[in-house]
């Protein structure tokens, strides 16, 4: 074991680690990030070419962090000199009286949100080739768009590296033992830190074995879904086609999304807001594609300039509480383990907040924002061991 202690070790180089390992760095801390896999790596949460950003949701809270986090976007952006995101607007396709749509409207004109009101009659004309269905009512966020998730993922890591910080890729953490100073083993190295920061996505729950802390996590694989365009372009960003989400598409069913075709020309990503449940190093053994035929239904009804068979499916997992809600809070017995978790298909736009927030934990701070929704303490019922 080398005598050398860190201020901070985080394990996990996904979007939550990568970000609040830079926080650290930014703000003088020694610290080391550790990954399993050897980066870049499309095992987990982060991978893939594109995320949805937007501020349209339904929660005061989720809001108020991404006034935060769009400025913070904007930064990494000038410091890294890359462009991260591009603006396309996002179209919310909803049950006009739903309870789900009418909040998400209330939320929108309360916070002043940027936001288009479209009746029936005009959607045609704004949105070609999609099939508004009966009884849904249609918004766009017009400040919303797309994150380019890869890039910003490097250009984190990058920046982190550039203020002292130290990544280890390919060494997987074995151990965890905590302590005033955390011990933490991997395959190939022993480590010291004053704190910890377990940001491990879909392997939460195996890293918080060593803490004997167990979370209501349920882990699930997404079928990464791009389907071809009949015409080349007609939903694409050039074209100015949006992001969307359909919210409740059919009773009891989960949302369906869409970013507009970039990154596969001729291919526009739509998937399926839930998955079958996996073990995250099983995720190619779940082979489940009910969501796929919900899809396929969805696209052959609503865009009718699809061909409605995927073309590319990819893989990826979401980390889901039984709340949808996040987990950032301390460890209930252990106050210098910090744990970023369950970010439930949501958590990327909240990266660089999330990576602040996690960070002021890490460094004995109050943290900027009210964290009462996200603390560990809310799963009381769920829990399948004390805390
Ligand atoms: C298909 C899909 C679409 C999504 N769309 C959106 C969207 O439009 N907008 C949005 O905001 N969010 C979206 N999300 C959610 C977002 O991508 C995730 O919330 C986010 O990437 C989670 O990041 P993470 O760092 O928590 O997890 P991960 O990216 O999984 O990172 C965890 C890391 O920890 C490492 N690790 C685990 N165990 C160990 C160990 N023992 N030792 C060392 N390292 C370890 C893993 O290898 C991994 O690299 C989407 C997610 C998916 C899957
Ligand atoms: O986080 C998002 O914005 C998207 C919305 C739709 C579901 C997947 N995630």
């Amino acid at each position: 074991m080398s005598s050398e202690v860190f201020d901070c070790i985080v394990i996990g180089a996904g979007i939550q680690g990568s970000c609040t390992a830079y926080q650290l760095a930014k703000n003088k801390q020694k610290t080391l990030l550790l990954e399993q896999f050897v980066l870049p790596h499309s095992r987990g949460s982060s991978h893939g070419q594109t995320r949805v950003i937007r501020k349209t949701y339904e929660e005061d809270f989720y809001i108020q962090m991404m006034h935060e986090s769009y400025e913070l976007w904007a930064q990494l952006e000038r410091e890294a000199g890359v462009e991260l995101h591009r603006r396309t607007g996002l179209l919310v396709m909803g049950p006009e009286n739903g309870e789900g749509f009418s909040r998400l409207k209330a939320t929108m004109q309360k916070h002043k949100i940027p936001t288009v009101f479209l009746e029936k009659q005009e959607f045609s004309q704004h949105i070609p080739n999609v099939n508004l269905a009966d009884g849904n009512g249609a918004l766009i966020d017009t400040f919303a768009g797309v994150l380019y998730a890869d890039r910003a993922l490097r250009a984190v890591q990058r920046l982190f590296q550039s203020c002292g910080g130290v990544i280890k890729d390919g060494e997987k953490v074995i151990d965890i033992r905590p302590g005033v100073e955390v011990t933490v083993t991997t395959g190939s190295g022993v480590y010291r830190g004053r704190s910890l920061v377990i940001s491990a996505g879909p392997w939460a729950n195996t890293l918080l074995t060593h803490t004997g802390l167990q979370l209501p996590l349920k882990v699930v694989k997404i079928n990464v879904c791009y389907w071809k365009e009949k015409i080349p372009g007609t939903y694409s960003v050039g074209q100015s086609f949006p992001c969307f989400i359909e919210m409740e598409p059919k009773e009891g069913e989960y949302d369906i999304y869409g970013l507009p075709s970039n990154e596969y020309p001729g291919l526009m990503k739509v998937c399926y807001h839930m998955g079958s449940e996996t073990e995250p190093d099983e995720r190619d053994k779940q082979t489940d594609r009910g969501d796929i035929d919900i899809l396929v239904r969805y696209v052959t009804r609503c865009l009718p300039g699809l061909v409605p068979v995927p073309a590319v499916v990819e893989s990826c997992m979401y980390t889901v509480t039984p709340d949808h809600n996040f987990v950032l809070d301390s460890h209930p017995t252990y106050s210098n383990i910090i744990i970023g978790a369950g970010f439930s298909g949501h958590g990327f736009k909240f990266g660089p907040i999330v990576g602040k927030l996690l960070s002021q934990l890490a460094m004995g701070q109050v943290p900027s924002y009210d964290l009462s929704p996200f603390r560990i303490q809310r799963f009381q019922s769920h829990a399948r061991s004390s805390l």
